[in-house]
């Protein structure tokens, strides 16, 4: 049996007054013990973030991370900035990084490994867009996606982590893939995954992100490969954001 994992990427949202009302809400609350929650905030909230999650369950994340341990990467923030503000971990592989900023597979695979090294969590995210789910390439897409960290860093590296499929037509559209949809594509990547090692495949927590809300979460979550949520706009109302924890907990 798999612990979900619900995720809120809050993305480039948020300033230090809003953001102490969501973190209040969010250490107030009462959290579901069976249940994995962390946050992605950006950079600068780092440590307001941090302190107010300060023993309680919800971990601090952040949203991408530079490869590198230190040098000349100006705007880059390394795995030791992390674990100095005492962050669980991070994104890699957004599909706005990919294609806003242009972060490859290799890069991403690399950006996995400087955290796993580090020994905190790399959530990885994968997911096609709208032309190539049309074009049939769905699967093709994500597993080339999975398999530049697989092969680089091997299945129990990756089961060490969290996969998270976010078709890119259904991020901040509203669409959500039907949990059949999702449900196809996770239980394909776990296929991928057990080619190399069926046991880390089997451990490898597979969460799904696109428009995810608290009333379509409990049918995706019902689902046999669906371990979880990364959830974007939703993660910015703290009692939406809680029902989605509450929501995976009774699967769990
Ligand atoms: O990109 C996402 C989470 O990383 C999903 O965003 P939305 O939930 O806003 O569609």
């Amino acid at each position: 049996m798999r612990r979900p994992w619900v995720g809120g990427n809050w993305k480039m949202n948020g300033v230090r007054e809003s953001n102490a009302a969501l973190l209040d809400a969010l250490a107030a609350a009462e959290h579901v013990a069976s249940v994995d929650t962390a946050v992605a905030v950006p950079a600068p909230y780092w440590q307001q973030s941090s302190d107010a999650l300060r023993d309680t369950a919800v971990a601090v994340m952040a949203q991408t991370v530079s490869p590198h341990a230190s040098g000349a990467y100006t705007g880059d923030c390394s795995v030791a900035m992390m674990e100095d503000f005492k962050l669980a971990g991070a994104l890699v592989g957004h599909s706005e990084r990919r294609q806003g900023v242009g972060e490859n597979d290799a890069l991403v695979a690399a950006q996995f490994a400087a955290l796993q090294r580090a020994g905190l969590t790399a959530v990885l995210c994968v997911g096609e867009t709208l032309a190539e789910r049309e074009a049939g390439d769905t699967l093709a897409v994500v597993s080339r996606q999975v398999l530049a960290v697989l092969e680089l860093m091997g299945a129990e590296a990756l089961a060490s982590g969290v996969l998270a499929y976010e078709p890119v037509w259904a991020i901040g559209t509203g669409l959500t893939a039907t949990p059949e949809q999702a449900q196809a594509v996770h239980a394909s990547l776990r296929a991928v995954v057990a080619a190399f090692d069926a046991p880390a495949a089997q451990a490898l927590r597979i969460v799904y992100g696109g428009s995810v809300k608290a009333d379509n979460a409990a049918g995706l979550f019902a689902m046999p490969d669906i371990d979880g949520a990364l959830v974007g706009g939703a993660s910015l109302s703290a009692p939406e954001f809680l029902a989605i924890c509450r929501a995976a907990g009774q699967v769990a």
